[in-house]
């Protein structure tokens, strides 16, 4: 478990971060959302060591993080760490062998890799003859190649079909599943929502919202959607509910409480039959919108 505890990172007057607090558990996948110069890169790059916090501190396992603790994690940075005049195979080996591997084991590690992502047949071409999607790839291949205890990707989807999103989101979760927390930014809201377990939001430096995606939904308010066969026009009088909208026989409301939602729903179902009573799921972009306004 990756714990970031009140990190707060200033460039001269600029406070990038303040008293940022959350956790990566272990075998989760935690989606790190945030507008541009939320601070998500900058938190990345203090929990890799790469910047220092101006105050607070990053804990493994409970204890604070050390260099050898990092240098068993897998890391995607923003810059991208491969080089693009380089060949994909030998590069990738390299950071196998940097990570601790063998030659050998870091070699073929490094070719299974690029075989699963069907680059097998290109494994001596620079990475900048790749397609983007595909140079991506190679990027995410850099960061598990010496099974990392921890994986912080910056961005690691931006530029995937939605194919290959699939793609290393089923090579991510091998890792998940032995237990390795995955920390990665994105941009792209309904796929964090889709693929995560949990979910830091940032803006403007500061955790705005931190947890399990359907909690976060279950924050903000709840609407129900209810479908009769007679008209509902009768919601309009009943003390505890707001009509949002009501078109004959549907109706979009929210309840007072859940007691309230029990009676209205008995009324309507001695009035005739009820088709559909149930609240309303709303993407997590719609509370992500709630929420940075
Ligand atoms: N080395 C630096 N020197 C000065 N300011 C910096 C430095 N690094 C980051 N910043 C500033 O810190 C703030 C946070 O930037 P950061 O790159 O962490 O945001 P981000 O959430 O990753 O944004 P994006 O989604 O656009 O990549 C921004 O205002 C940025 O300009």
């Amino acid at each position: 478990m990756l714990d970031i505890i009140s990190v707060t990172r200033t460039f001269g007057d600029l406070t990038a971060l303040n008293d940022v607090t959350f956790s990566v558990p272990a075998g989760r996948f935690t989606g790190f959302v945030g507008g541009n110069g939320a601070g998500k890169t900058t938190t990345m790059r203090i929990v890799m060591g790469v910047l220092a916090p101006s105050s607070g501190e990053v804990l493994w396992d409970g204890r604070p993080i050390t260099a050898s603790d990092r240098a068993q994690f897998g890391y995607m940075p923003e810059e991208r760490g491969l080089y693009p005049k380089q060949p994909i195979l030998p590069q990738l080996a390299y950071l196998g062998e940097l990570h601790g591997m063998t030659p050998h084991d870091a070699r073929t590690a490094a070719r299974e890799l690029l075989e699963r992502f069907n680059l097998g047949e290109r494994t001596k071409d620079k990475l900048e003859k790749l397609s983007l999607g595909n140079q991506q790839r190679v990027q995410i291949a850099g960061a598990v190649i010496a099974s990392p205890k921890a994986l912080i990707l910056d961005e690691p989807f931006s530029g995937l079909d939605p194919e290959a999103v699939d793609e290393m989101f089923a090579l991510l979760t091998e890792f998940t599943k032995r237990g390795v927390p995955v920390l990665f930014s994105s941009h792209q809201l309904e796929l964090v929502e889709r693929l995560c377990h949990q979910i830091v939001i940032l803006r403007k430096g500061e955790v705005l919202a931190a947890g399990g995606v359907e909690e976060l939904r279950a924050a903000g308010p709840t609407h129900h959607r209810i479908q009769a066969d007679a008209d509902l026009g009768w919601l309009r009088g009943e003390s505890g509910v707001t009509v949002i909208d009501l078109d004959g026989p549907q109706a979009e409301v929210s309840f007072a409480d859940d007691g309230v939602g029990q009676r209205v729903l008995a009324e309507a179902m001695a009035r005739g039959a009820v088709r559909h009573f149930a609240p309303i799921i709303r993407p997590l972009s719609d509370y992500y919108r709630e929420v940075t306004r």
